[in-house]
């Protein structure tokens, strides 16, 4: 490809944006195309949103804390000195203000890099050709190189139709005037376990609709049963093996709406205020223009890529929540990169999700790398398991924390770290030494001998990898 080449991506969530920015630095001619706003779901409606929304939530469980660390919250008459609630609308203010801040932020990146945005719908003509709708016009872009970055959307059953005021998919929930009543979460994946805690330290009542026998079924067993039990302990109902057949609007004979009703497949009917929806994701590739070009995809209509995101189609390219790799911002952002840089001729080494991390907005956190337990039993791997529960971490008894753990798997003999779990607040930001281990193969003993502060949660990483001590 010469330095000028013409790429086009359609969508601009991270899969695109991180794409365009290191197309634009190899010297392309980028347009991105983007039907929302930049940012796509990830900024927007999906990942910042919550994460703001769960800054609020994990403040006000702070406070919960106050009494055990000493602090009164009475006055000398033992009248609350300060009520914490929740400004709802103030809440979902800031989490939209903030979406849009970054997706200006973006905008701007772009922007200084030359980056052109089309606002509009894009669809394929040909491998070389996107068609693209605003309104009432229509353009065609010639295009060298194409990447389809469209994401996913909430997955709705045709029993259970979200109104956006009452039975909500998590893009809705923003809209909220008041916290919910009684909110009824359908969906015990990250998304719906993260979201019911939110609403919980908000200071709704919660209940769980969760099909299988633990919350978080894909994720680390012994992490999701710390979330499930600071999940009941905390009084959230979660409701084991049910899964919802239908959703509705609870009316009064007036038939103004006063609630939801929740029927499970076994009968029973759960009642509550509102209901959100949290029950997966479809991709967004109906209307591109796929078969008819000849891009392949999967039967979930996921577009199939090899590991430097090439679809089947020689110069049309596919990143992010559309491919159905691995559905997080990270990967999406890493998949964009990794296509331009092999269409552009540059450097480039094929995805790996070995070394992946990502974290688990709930409270405690569950930050994870690498292998997981799961896959080293699928794959038969021989493997030392060691777990340190942090409720002995000095500093966690200082904190108040009596939930969380660190987990290493490391390969039996030399030791070497394949993956780790740890379990505790702001996981998110202590995982990154267990990260540094995974991704260029360093042995329990080398991090075991690591300086950690003391006292320090982190000290419990080392301690735990001390604890699997090499043999060969
Ligand atoms: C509630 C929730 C929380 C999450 N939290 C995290 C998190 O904390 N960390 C994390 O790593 N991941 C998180 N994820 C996952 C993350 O949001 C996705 O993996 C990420 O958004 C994928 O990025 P993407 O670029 O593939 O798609 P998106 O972010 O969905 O962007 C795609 C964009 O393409 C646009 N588009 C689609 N079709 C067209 C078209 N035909 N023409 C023009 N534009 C089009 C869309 O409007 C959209 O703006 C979360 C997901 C959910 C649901
Ligand atoms: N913090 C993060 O990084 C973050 C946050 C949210 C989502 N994500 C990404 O998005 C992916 C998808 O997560 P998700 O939670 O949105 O979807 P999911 O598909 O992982 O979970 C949906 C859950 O709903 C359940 N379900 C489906 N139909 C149901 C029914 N009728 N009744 C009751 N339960 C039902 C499923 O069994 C499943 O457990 C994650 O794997 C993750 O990669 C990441």
């Amino acid at each position: 490809m010469n330095a000028r080449s013409r790429v086009v991506i359609v969508g601009g969530g991270p899969g695109g944006y991180e794409a365009a920015l290191v197309a634009a630095h190899l010297g392309a001619e980028v347009t991105i195309v983007e039907r929302d706003g930049l940012g796509g779901a990830a900024v927007l409606t999906d990942c910042v949103p919550s994460k703001t929304l769960i800054a609020t939530a994990d403040y006000m469980s702070g406070i919960a804390l106050a009494p055990e660390l000493g602090v009164d919250l009475r006055d000398e008459e033992g009248d609350a000195i300060a009520h914490a609630r929740a400004d709802l609308p103030r809440v979902n203010q800031r989490v939209l203000d903030l979406a849009l801040a970054q997706s200006s932020d973006i905008a701007r990146r772009l922007d200084e890099v030359g980056v052109r945005v089309l606002p509009g719908e894009a669809h394929l003509i040909d491998a070389q050709t996107v068609r693209v709708r605003s309104g009432d016009d229509e353009s065609d872009l010639p295009a060298d190189v194409i990447l389809l970055a469209t994401g996913a959307s909430p997955r709705v059953m045709p029993t259970a139709q979200p109104d956006g005021e009452r039975i909500l998919t998590w893009q809705q929930i923003y809209g909220l005037a008041e916290l919910p009543e009684h909110l009824i979460v359908v969906g015990s994946g990250v998304t719906g376990a993260e979201l019911a805690q939110a609403y919980l330290g908000l200071g709704a009542r919660v209940t769980l609709v969760s099909s299988r026998d633990q919350v978080l079924p894909g994720e680390d067993t012994d992490a999701a049963a710390v979330i499930e039990d600071v999940f009941t302990k905390r009084g959230m109902t979660v409701l084991s093996r049910s899964r919802m057949e239908a959703t509705e609007v609870v009316r009064d004979t007036a038939g103004v709406a006063t609630g939801v009703a929740v029927t499970l497949t076994d009968g029973r009917v759960v009642e509550g205020s509102h209901a959100l929806l949290a029950v997966g994701s479809v991709p967004q590739t109906a209307g591109l223009g796929l078969a008819e070009v000849g891009v392949q995809t999967a039967e979930s209509g996921h577009i199939l890529i090899d590991r430097v995101s090439r679809t089947s189609v020689r110069g049309v390219y596919a990143a992010g929540d559309c491919t159905g790799v691995l559905p997080l911002a990270s990967v999406a952002a890493m998949q964009g990169r990794i296509a331009m840089a092999h269409a552009l001729g540059d450097a480039v080494s094929p995805l790996s999700l070995d070394v992946v991390s990502a974290n688990i907005f709930t409270d405690p956190e569950i930050a994870t790398v690498g292998l997981s337990q799961k896959d080293a039993d699928a794959k038969g791997l021989s493997i030392d398991v060691g777990i340190l529960p942090l409720s002995r971490n000095p500093r966690a008894k200082m904190l108040g924390i009596t939930d969380g753990f660190v987990k290493f798997l490391a390969e039996k003999g030399s030791g070497t770290v394949l993956g780790g779990v740890v379990v505790a607040p702001r996981a998110s930001e202590l995982v990154f030494p267990v990260t540094l281990a995974v991704a260029h193969r360093l042995n329990v003993d080398q991090l075991a001998s690591a300086f950690t502060v003391y006292p320090s949660l982190t000290g419990s990483i080392a301690e735990a990898a001390r604890r699997l001590h090499a043999t060969d």
